[in-house]
């Protein structure tokens, strides 16, 4: 699904209302919306809207008026007079028969939900003052809070707190979710998200043409590669994944196994010498080549049929796996790099970058953590408070001509295309020692197959946070693996494929 920034949903909006569907006619939708969330979360006892001077306000009022027809006790609490309201807002608020109460903390109550509709889209600046009085009060109520659009506080652009933000057990957002219902911290003050239909059309969005979407199976179902009746195991590709020294060889593992489950046909471990019988030992499906160094690498990968590599997962800081790299990249191998051989870039990124533009065509992504990004990316900080992860990692991807992928609760992945997407289906137990090497290893076996960067890296992201629910708290990353098969059959059944 689609996710509109808050400028392109003014779009929406605007594009909307030029096609003949008058705003306040939106706003009616939205505010019905809103009470229908509420008749849903609560089914009796006193409700109280908090509204503010915009539109977001004007939500809250259509939707206390209905509550209100519905026979629901309603009363609202307004952030300005009453008669200082324009626009929508002020006709929105006509519509409320009975008066309003003063902007003070006191007047919440205790009531059994609170509809919070003091800022959403249009929220420009931190939050100070009676908002920010307001805001601690309706948190510390105790009360359920339905928030309209965004939690009031959150910028629902970049996710940011603007100072405080109500914490929500619920937020109905209206046509498409934004970016905040999906990024942190935002995503952790909205709980549970409904996407209202108010009555944008989708083919709005023909214009608008939005470049980033929630990392949800209908992202990248037509790129979803399926095994061949007529197939055969080379079909399927083979992924080679180099391995740590004998000290570290448990990460290359995890990732080569990996990237068989996720449909390598064939998979090499690409084993220092003195670690070979450790490796030939823990592997079965998997096989082992003894390889030393970058021109026994390169000769190994004039077999053409290797088509995909994984560097990084235990490999070591060092030059020996910058040459990795560079003889991986000179053979034009599609490519996953992660954990060292990002960190072995750390003191000069661009040979990196101008070694990636230079071979056209080939497939690289980059897999950091939120430690490693700024290793190869000092200046995109991650400290910015105005910059979102979503524009820093389409930033990184610009600079270095590759999908770049950033890891967390909310992986962002984006392309140098500039698309991107956010996912939100990974729970906290992921954040598990060897995860990240499972991840890689999933990600090359899409390339394999040979699916483009941008959405294997998309598919391996999704199938990777749906294994860890599916294998439920108390994981580790060896379970992964052995869920997979499950997230497949799941992911068939929903694309309709006979298996
Ligand atoms: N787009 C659509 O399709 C639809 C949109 N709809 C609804 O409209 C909402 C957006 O409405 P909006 O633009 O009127 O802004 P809103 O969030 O109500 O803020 C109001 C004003 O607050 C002010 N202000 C800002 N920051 C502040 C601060 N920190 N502290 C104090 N004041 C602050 C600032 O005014 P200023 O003070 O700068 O003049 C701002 O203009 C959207 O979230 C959705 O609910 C729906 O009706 C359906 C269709
Ligand atoms: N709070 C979280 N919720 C969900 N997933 C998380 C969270 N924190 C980290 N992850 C995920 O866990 C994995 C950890 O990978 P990584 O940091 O590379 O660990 P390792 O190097 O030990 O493999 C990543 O896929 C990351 O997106
Ligand atoms: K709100």
């Amino acid at each position: 699904m689609d996710v509109l920034t808050t400028t392109e949903m003014e779009r929406a909006d605007r594009l909307t209302i030029a096609a003949g569907t008058p705003g306040f006619a939106l706003m009616m939708s939205a505010g019905q919306a809103v009470a229908e969330a509420a008749m849903d979360l609560v089914e009796e006892g006193p409700i109280v809207v908090v509204a503010g001077r915009g539109n977001n306000g004007g939500d809250g009022f259509v939707a206390a008026a209905e509550l209100a027809a519905r026979g629901r006790e309603v009363s609202v609490i307004l952030l300005c007079e009453r008669d200082s309201l324009q626009g929508d807002a002020a006709l929105a608020a006509k519509g409320w028969k009975y008066p309003v109460l003063p902007f003070n903390p006191q007047a919440l109550g205790k009531p059994a939900l609170i509809i919070d509709a003091l800022f959403g889209a249009g929220l420009n600046r931190p939050v100070k003052g009676d908002p920010l009085e307001m805001i601690g009060a309706i948190n510390a109520n105790g009360t359920p809070v339905l928030a309209v659009d965004l939690p009031s506080g959150i910028n629902g652009t970049t996710g940011a707190v603007m100072g405080a933000a109500v914490q929500a057990a619920e937020t109905v957002t209206f046509f498409r979710k934004k970016p905040a219902h999906l990024l942190l911290p935002g995503r952790m003050y909205c709980g549970r998200v409904r996407v209202a239909d108010i009555g944008i059309a989708a083919q709005v969005l023909d214009e608008i043409k939005p470049l980033t979407a929630e990392n949800l199976p209908e992202a990248w179902r037509w790129s979803f590669p399926v095994p061949r009746i007529d197939g055969h195991k080379y079909a399927r590709g083979h992924a080679v994944v180099v391995s740590g020294d004998l000290a570290s060889t448990g990460a290359a593992r995890l990732a080569a196994r990996a990237a068989l489950r996720a449909g390598a046909g064939l998979v090499t471990l690409a084993s220092p010498r003195d670690a070979l019988a450790v490796n030939a030992a823990a592997l079965t499906a998997v096989m082992v080549r003894a390889v030393d160094n970058p021109i026994q690498f390169a000769e190994l990968l004039g077999d053409k049929r290797l088509n995909a590599c994984v560097i990084g997962p235990g490999a070591g800081v060092s030059a020996r796996t910058r040459d990795f790299v560079h003889t991986a990249l000179s053979a034009q191998r599609h490519l996953v790099l992660d954990a060292d051989a990002l960190t072995s870039f750390a003191g000069a990124p661009d040979r990196l970058f101008e070694a990636i533009k230079a071979s056209d065509g080939q497939q690289v992504v980059l897999t950091p953590h939120e430690g490693e990004f700024p290793r190869l990316f000092s200046d995109i900080s991650n400290k910015h408070p105005g910059r979102s992860k979503l524009e820093r990692v389409r930033a990184a991807a610009e600079r270095s001509g590759a999908v770049v992928l950033l890891k967390g609760a909310d992986t962002v992945i984006a392309s140098p295309d500039g698309r991107a997407t956010v996912a939100a289906n990974a729970p906290p137990w992921l954040a598990t020692a060897g995860a990240g090497d499972v991840l890689s290893g999933i990600i090359a076996g899409f390339l394999a197959q040979g699916v483009a960067a941008f959405e294997a890296a998309s598919i391996g992201v999704w199938m990777h946070g749906e294994s860890a629910s599916e294998a439920g708290p108390g994981l580790i990353a060896e379970d992964l693996t052995e869920v997979l098969p499950a997230v497949f059959r799941r992911l068939y059944d929903e694309f309709g494929i006979e298996y």
